[in-house]
């Protein structure tokens, strides 16, 4: 069977084992390198990106998170995974922090505000309802929610969300030492797949709609189809993950 690593230094992860068990899938806890051997998969959870760094430095991790992104493996960052994931960030803390990188964008640590401004909204995503049925909208849980304010061509672009118009504007330092208005669009980014990446700004792991996790465990079973013929996906526990069905979407889920 397919092993599913979720990075558990900080933040939602205990969230996102719980996901994967509702779909009847084990997840690994990852706090150190030599544990990323042996998964064919990674979740990267949300939480707080710079304290996460710190920890990953200290476990010194970075050098085997980004083996595992290289090595074409499915990787899925959630918030604070997707800042760990993208290739630049702004907004960041004094000093910057270490990211992974191997997607091709550009991030916004904070693109919504503070802790105050997190908000819920439902967002349109066909790819989810095409590829895993139901709905073509799924709950987007934003906590202090990281944006993708710019892609390369190779990313693919599944969600956007309409800038919530009280937020506020967003400015970092041109070359020339003035504070410029980084965003003026009335959308942004925030889901996008490039490969074996997959990257959220929201929190699927919040709610009780499964499909953004058996999306995440099929890209794997396109990269490793074999890993996967003992998996028992049952069609009862499908149903009951939620999504495809009118039931109504209960928050938070913890366990
Ligand atoms: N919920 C989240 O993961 C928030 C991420 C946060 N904006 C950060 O910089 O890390």
């Amino acid at each position: 069977m397919a092993v599913v690593g979720v990075l558990a230094l900080q933040g939602s992860y205990n969230e996102h084992m719980s996901a994967l068990r509702r779909i009847g899938v084990k997840g690994v806890e990852v706090r150190k390198p030599e544990q990323l051997q042996g998964l064919d998969s990674l979740i990267i959870p949300g939480g707080e990106s710079t304290t996460m760094a710190k920890l990953a430095n200290y476990h010194n991790l970075f050098p085997a998170l980004r083996e595992f992104v290289g090595a074409g493996k499915p990787v899925w960052g959630t918030c604070a995974g997707l800042i760990f994931l993208a290739n630049k960030a702004v907004g960041q803390k004094l000093g910057g922090q270490e990211l992974v990188g191997g997607l091709d964008c550009t991030v916004h640590r904070n693109f919504f505000g503070s802790q105050l401004q997190s908000f819920e909204t439902e967002l349109s995503v066909p790819m989810l309802a095409d590829k895993e049925g139901g709905s073509n909208t799924c709950r987007g849980v934003f906590i202090r929610a990281p944006a993708i304010l710019e892609v390369g061509s190779d990313v693919e672009i599944l969600a956007e969300c309409p800038v919530p118009s009280g937020r506020p504007s967003i400015t970092i330092p041109s070359a020339e030492g003035v504070e410029e208005e980084v965003y003026t669009k009335d959308r942004v980014i925030v889901a996008v797949r490039q490969g074996n990446i997959l990257a959220t700004a929201f929190h699927p792991e919040l709610t009780s709609d499964c499909r953004w996790h058996r999306f995440f465990l099929d890209m794997d079973k396109e990269s490793h189809p074999k890993a996967f013929s003992a998996l028992s996906l049952s069609s009862s526990s499908r149903d009951s993950a939620g999504g495809s069905k009118t039931k109504p979407f209960d928050l938070p889920i913890f366990e």
